[in-house]
């Protein structure tokens, strides 16, 4: 692995009773794509709530190049991690130029305020910002949408303009939470290789996603996570391989009955194929009578 750039150790996170992460293990080192996958409930949003300081973890710490992150979103931007979100939490009734500039406050000196009120300071800086919030949205394929409001793009254009804010805090790491979903095949394959631009760039990431092609095809270690606890970690051959992930999937196999069922199913298949023809033509003529 390449130089750490984020180390979770023996992260937990409880619930009242519940433990939804439990002593969870994960470095992301520079210049990488990081898989987290999981079925539903596994606790991957938790994790990534604990990296990013929207949870203070029960146990353990999370480290972003050296240092200890303090538990607050805000510190966890300026620190260099930035995130989207599994739910689009764009500004609705901003543009999208807008909604990238909001994104570069902790960037400035004007800060989150000075940009929504639009005040002297947020002024002066606004050309310098306006250019590189430019820039990203060219990266992303959306400056030509610049004026147009947030709430008013098709959803596979508000995930990339979320793509867009999160890189405009100039991360050194990107947490993706289920880009692609409620995509089409067309707009997973160009958030792929928009992610690989993303890397390509410098730009660490850490990505959850339930679309299993896209997370094989794209990332350079998958980690798997099943009731809390990382069940498996490795390059994508090693994770597709593993039956512990298979069954965590598909669930564990019945013995006997279904295979002698399909089996049952495929001879009357080819009975039916292999009949005479005009045994078929008789069937069918009596049928539409
Ligand atoms: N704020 C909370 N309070 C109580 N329980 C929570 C909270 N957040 C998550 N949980 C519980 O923690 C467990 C893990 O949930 P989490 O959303 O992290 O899973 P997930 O792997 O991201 O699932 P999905 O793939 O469906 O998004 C679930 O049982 C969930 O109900």
């Amino acid at each position: 692995m390449t130089t750490p750039v984020l180390e979770a150790r023996a992260v937990t996170m409880r619930f009242g009773g519940l433990t939804a992460v439990h002593s969870v293990d994960l470095t992301v080192g520079s210049g990488e794509i990081v898989g987290l996958i999981g079925p539903n409930g596994a606790g991957k949003t938790t994790f990534f709530n604990c990296l990013t300081g929207l949870y203070i973890p029960t146990e353990g710490t999370v480290t972003y190049q050296g240092t200890v992150l303090p538990p607050k979103p805000h510190l966890v931007t300026q620190a260099g991690i930035a995130r989207t979100f599994q739910n689009i939490r764009l500004f609705a009734n901003m543009t999208v130029l807008e909604n990238v500039l909001v994104g570069r406050h902790t960037r400035t000196k004007e800060g989150l305020w000075s940009a929504l009120l639009r005040g002297p300071g947020f002024k002066k800086a606004e050309k310098e910002s306006e250019a590189r919030a430019m820039d990203l949205l060219a990266f992303v394929g959306l400056d030509h949408k610049r004026d147009h409001l947030a709430r008013n793009l098709p959803y596979g254009e508000q995930r990339k303009l979320e793509i867009a804010r999160a890189l405009a805090s100039e991360p050194g790491l990107l947490l993706l939470d289920e880009p692609t979903a409620g995509m089409n095949p067309q707009e997973t394959r160009a958030t792929e290789e928009l992610v690989f631009a993303i890397r390509d760039k410098g730009i660490a990431v850490l990505v959850i996603e339930h679309d299993m092609r896209f997370i094989f095809n794209l990332c350079d270690r998958v980690a798997v996570l099943v009731q809390g606890e990382k069940l498996v970690e490795g390059t994508s051959d090693v994770v597709q391989a593993d039956e512990r992930v298979i069954a965590a999937y598909l669930g564990t196999p019945f013995e006997g009955e279904p295979g002698e069922e399909e089996a049952a199913e495929v001879a009357a298949a080819e009975a039916a194929a292999d009949a005479p023809a005009d045994s078929t033509t008789g069937s069918t003529e009596g049928d539409s009578q």
